[in-house]
């Protein structure tokens, strides 16, 4: 049974200080996943991680114009982009390797491509190979090659939801700053089938975010189609031991 968990970038760095990792939550959210995965009878077999990038990714992305739309040419902004999305990847890294999760590390910048509609290719053998030999495959956003923008931006979001599909993953979450998408009161949502019935209160990100927020997010889940979960720190052991926390989103 395949799981893919992406961590935010919101939750695991701390928004209002570039380039800060937020220890706590980073720490819980390795704690959930080791006590998931390791020991002998583990509640999560294969699973892939993604996190997103933060106040590490996207003030950079920002500062060069980058988007998931529209490239650099310029390999220093591309660089820019991408290291510090490898500092935060190292970060995560080692506070799973500290708890003995088997995580590998899978670099977009060096394994996915858009072509010149935006499609996405990305090395999924890579990621396969490594769960049928027990690795936790721990991917990010980060900067992709584009045909015809040189390096834009890709978003964990949308790794998320090609993962799920490449992998036919049983289940996916994306654990978020907030308890799941929030109506107009604050209260959590329980469904969401479709963009028309929560685009009135779907707004972007409180962070610099050049990904679109949580109305990027839902609009991503919908239009590909994969069922998912929207949740908060708190939930990340719930979701992995099998249960349905947030707000679950599903087009089908
Ligand atoms: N209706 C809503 N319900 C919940 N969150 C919302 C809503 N509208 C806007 N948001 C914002 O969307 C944010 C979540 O999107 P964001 O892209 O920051 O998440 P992330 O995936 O954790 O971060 P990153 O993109 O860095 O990986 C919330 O923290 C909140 O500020
Ligand atoms: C800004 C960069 C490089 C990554 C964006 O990934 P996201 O935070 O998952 O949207």
């Amino acid at each position: 049974m395949v799981t893919v968990l992406k961590l935010g970038g919101s939750v695991i760095t701390r928004k209002e200080r570039p380039e800060t990792v937020d220890e706590r939550t980073l720490t819980e959210a390795a704690d959930a996943v080791a006590a998931a995965v390791v020991g002998p009878d583990p509640a999560t077999s294969d699973l892939v991680l993604v996190h997103g990038g933060g106040s590490f990714g996207h003030p950079h992305a920002k500062e060069h114009g980058v988007t998931t739309a529209e490239g650099t040419s310029d390999f220093r902004a591309a660089m820019d982009i991408h290291g510090a999305m490898l500092t935060l990847n190292e970060a995560v890294l080692s506070r799973l390797h500290d708890r003995n999760v088997p995580a590998l590390p899978v670099h977009p910048l060096s394994a996915a491509a858009r072509d010149e509609d935006g499609t996405l290719s990305y090395a999924v053998d890579t990621v396969e190979t490594m769960l049928g030999e027990g690795f936790v495959p721990v991917l990010h956003g980060d900067g992709v090659v584009h045909a015809g923008e040189g390096v834009s931006v890709l978003s964990g979001d949308e790794l998320v939801v090609r993962l799920a599909a490449d992998l036919d993953a049983d289940r996916v979450g994306l654990c978020s700053t907030v308890p799941g998408v929030l109506d107009l009161d604050g209260a959590v949502v329980p469904e969401i089938g479709a963009f028309e019935d929560v685009h009135d209160y779907l707004g972007g990100s409180d962070a610099t975010d050049v990904t679109g927020g949580m109305a990027g997010k839902v609009r991503t889940l919908l239009e590909t189609g994969v069922p998912a979960h929207v949740f908060g720190p708190d939930a990340i052991d719930e979701f992995l031991d099998g249960g349905s926390p947030g707000t679950r989103i599903d087009s089908r």
